[in-house]
């Protein structure tokens, strides 16, 4: 019997999203109608134009377009619409948990209070879970190319809502600005009981990523340099630590020159907690479901594989262990129905 196609299988089956930069789902058509209602002036004549910059090199060169783009934000309603479109697109992929970094840095630099990122974005998380019981997580992210001191004023902004975060994360540009810069910031941040995690080993070297499993990290947000250092793929898989990839995201920011070079196979068989996921969709060019489908594609992944990849996306989550165990129920009652062409 001819197996039905594999991408069938990515289609149905209940998913996760644990690497999300909400700012990086903003949408060409979206950033051109809040800028024209809150007078900003876009450096292109037209969605087509914009698009076209979406051309990247490396990780600074996206940062530049993603950090300007966001300046169309500007109260609690844009923030509102941005997620509830994200959340919209997630669940047509059938995820059914998300959990999301927004950096507020990159907003309350230009004036606009913490307090009107959040609630924004908080209002379209329990419009989900209300409309389609979609659970998520709130990730604060620091902006690692600023400085520590301003990262602990941020954190300050942020203590009147420590309910609603339920982690910290560094993102931003990697190379030259080491985990440790962070060290006294995130042990801060695990004091107040908080899970923390960190981009590591996108753009930057292995001990990046030493550095951040130092500052207590429970996933590392990409991690595929650290297959450059066996001692730490061997810490890494024993430890079952989670590493949220993103491959349209590396493929684009050229991390990979082909996705058909992409470590996410590789990752499964040397028995890493890989799991994949969009970092910033609308600059990627795809979503959670289609990174599934390109690399399903690109490096002939099997079922055994995409399942393993959902699963571990449950079990890297900040779901409780009982409700990671029912989705994952879930996901091997789907796989048997695909089997049976159901
Ligand atoms: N891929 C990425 N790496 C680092 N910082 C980011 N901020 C948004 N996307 C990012
Ligand atoms: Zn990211």
């Amino acid at each position: 019997m001819t197996e039905p196609a594999v991408a069938a299988l990515i289609a149905r089956l209940p998913k996760t999203e644990l690497h999300l930069h909400i700012e990086g789902t903003l949408e060409p058509e979206l950033m051109f109608e809040l800028a024209g209602k809150n007078g900003v002036t876009l450096p292109y004549a037209d969605v087509a134009a914009l698009r076209a910059a979406y051309d990247f090199s490396d990780l600074q060169s996206f940062l530049d377009l993603y950090y300007a783009g966001a300046g169309v934000l500007q109260d609690e309603d844009d923030f509102y619409r941005l997620t509830f479109a994200y959340l919209e697109r997630a669940h047509q992929d059938k995820v059914v948990h998300t959990e999301i970094f927004f950096d507020p840095q990159t907003h309350t630099a230009r004036g606009v209070p913490f307090a009107v990122v959040l609630a924004g974005i908080r209002r379209a998380l329990a419009d989900a879970h209300a409309k389609w019981g979609m659970s998520s997580r709130l990730i604060l992210s620091f902006l690692r190319h600023l400085s520590e001191e301003d990262g602990m004023a941020t954190l300050e902004q942020a203590l009147p809502w420590l309910d609603a975060i339920d982690g910290f994360g560094l993102d931003s540009s990697e190379v030259g600005h080491p985990p440790e810069k962070f060290a006294r910031l995130f042990e801060r941040c695990r004091a107040l009981g908080k899970l923390v995690v960190a981009h590591a080993g996108e753009e930057g070297p292995p001990g990046y990523v030493w550095q951040a499993l130092a500052l207590g990290v429970c996933r590392v947000d990409h991690g595929v340099r650290a297959l450059e250092d066996d001692a730490l793929v061997e810490k890494l898989a024993a430890s079952r630590m989670p590493l949220t990839v993103c491959p349209l995201s590396n493929l684009k920011l050229c991390v990979v020159d082909t996705l058909a070079h992409h470590p996410l196979k590789k990752m499964l068989a040397l028995g890493l907690c890989a799991t994949v996921n969009s970092d910033d969709p609308s600059y990627f060019g795809g979503y959670v479901g289609d990174n599934y489908v390109a690399c399903q594609q690109a490096l002939s992944l099997d079922a055994d594989d995409i399942v393993q990849l959902v699963k571990n996306g449950f079990e890297a989550s900040w779901l409780p262990e009982a409700e990671q165990a029912r989705y994952i129920a879930q996901v091997d009652a789907e796989l048997q129905a695909w089997r049976e062409g159901t």
